[in-house]
């Protein structure tokens, strides 16, 4: 599509929108503005966008399309903003926040006006933020969730959805509360307690100096999402307030209920406990998750030593099964494995796993 966008908020999602809607519309203008001059700056050194604009209102005026990825707080003072600026009557204006229901209250002003807003969440991300981390492989496979209100034509949700069509991600419609109850309980709640946790850590590393040293695999996979954005997280907080202090009591009788399990020594329980989280945990979609992995990964626990990548490329090779990338991590941080192997397809990487099994001793993860 051709067109003129405006992108507000320049960080990792305001960026990787905008490789994305680049990707699939290559004749767009891109502009955008971010508060902090710095990261539009570097976004239009990256290319990431093809102008700066120098205030909202200026961006705003002859945009087709408006996408504010900003922290959801300030999400409200830009539609707040935007309800008095100069638009064209055909525009539509969309957001990432992580909150959808009073970002969609705020854009009431809009629909006054007769100006389409659509509250739009992408489901995917990561710990890292600013425009560096974008990435137009971001949303691949994620899903996208939408909340018209009523009063939006089923064109301007088509029209949206096709300016957003190079994230590769499945639209998914649903209310704005609805929305706020569901990722409260996936990904905002989630969040406090890896928060909590570290905070817990800190607390015994006054009195035990050897917790950080020891803080490894397992502590660092649960506390990874604790090294985002504290803006981001405090806003999100602040919005969701309600379905959170509902979780808050869920999660109290839930520490309870294992808590008095260990009490009384109940190893049958303990066990039921553990065995019903790993069955609904390993059963979880793994091909919708968001970018971190958003290839078909493979990766291979391997030795560090040299001539490894020759190794498994070579048996790999034998089998006739084609990589498209494959490269040792530096860290073990987060992810178990230092051998990352892509592919195009499920398929291939299925036969990869197979075929390091039978032919190695070596650890894999999908
Ligand atoms: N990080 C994630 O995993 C993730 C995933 C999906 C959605 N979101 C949502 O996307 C939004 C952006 O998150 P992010 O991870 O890109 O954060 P980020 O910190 O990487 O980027 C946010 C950018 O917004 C800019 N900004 C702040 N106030 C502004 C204002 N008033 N006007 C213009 N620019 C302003 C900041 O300077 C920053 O560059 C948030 O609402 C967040 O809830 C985040
Ligand atoms: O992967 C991460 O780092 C994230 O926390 C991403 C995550 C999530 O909870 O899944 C965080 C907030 C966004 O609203 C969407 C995605």
């Amino acid at each position: 599509m051709k067109g003129r966008v405006f992108i507000i908020g320049l960080g990792l999602i305001g960026g990787s929108l905008a490789l994305c809607v680049k990707n699939q519309h290559k004749d767009a203008v891109i502009i955008g503005f971010d508060v902090n001059r710095e990261q539009a700056r570097l976004a239009k050194m990256l290319t990431i966008i093809d102008d700066i604009a120098e205030t909202i209102e200026s961006g705003a005026e002859h945009a087709d399309l408006v996408l504010i990825a900003t922290p959801v707080k300030e999400t409200e003072r830009i539609l707040q903003l935007l309800a008095k600026t100069k638009l064209q009557p055909h525009v539509i204006i969309s957001d990432a926040g992580s909150t959808k229901e009073q970002i969609v209250n705020q854009s009431n002003l809009l629909k006054e006006r007769g100006i389409a807003f659509i509250g739009g969440h992408p489901m995917a991300g990561s710990h890292k933020s600013g425009v560096t981390a974008a990435k137009s492989i971001l949303f691949e496979n994620a899903f996208y969730i939408l909340t018209p209100e009523e009063h939006i034509h089923e064109q301007q949700l088509l029209q949206l959805q096709d300016w957003l069509a190079g994230t590769k991600a499945k639209f998914l419609i649903m209310t704005p509360e609805e929305h706020d109850y569901l990722t409260g309980v996936i990904s905002h709640f989630p969040h406090i307690v890896a928060a909590s946790l570290v905070h817990q850590a800190e607390r015994k590393s006054e009195t035990q100096k050897l917790v950080p040293r020891l803080a490894a695999g397992g502590f660092r996979d649960v506390t990874r999402i604790a090294s985002s954005s504290p803006e981001m997280w405090r806003d999100i907080l602040l919005h969701n307030k309600a379905v959170l202090l509902h979780l808050f009591t869920d999660w109290q009788h839930e520490m309870k209920r294992i808590e008095n399990m260990l009490q009384s020594e109940n190893g049958e329980e303990i066990l039921a406990y553990f065995a019903q989280a790993k069955q609904f945990r390993d059963e979880l979609p793994k091909k919708q998750r968001g970018a971190i992995p958003a290839f078909y990964d493979l990766f291979v626990d391997v030795p560090d030593y040299p001539g490894v990548i020759s190794e498994i490329s070579g048996i790999l090779a034998h089998e006739e099964i084609s990589i498209t990338n494959i490269r040792i991590l530096e860290t073990r941080e987060e992810i178990y494995g230092v051998l990352v192997i892509s592919f195009q397809t499920d398929e291939d990487r299925e036969r990869a796993n197979t075929c390091i099994h039978l032919n190695t001793s070596y650890e894999t993860s999908i």
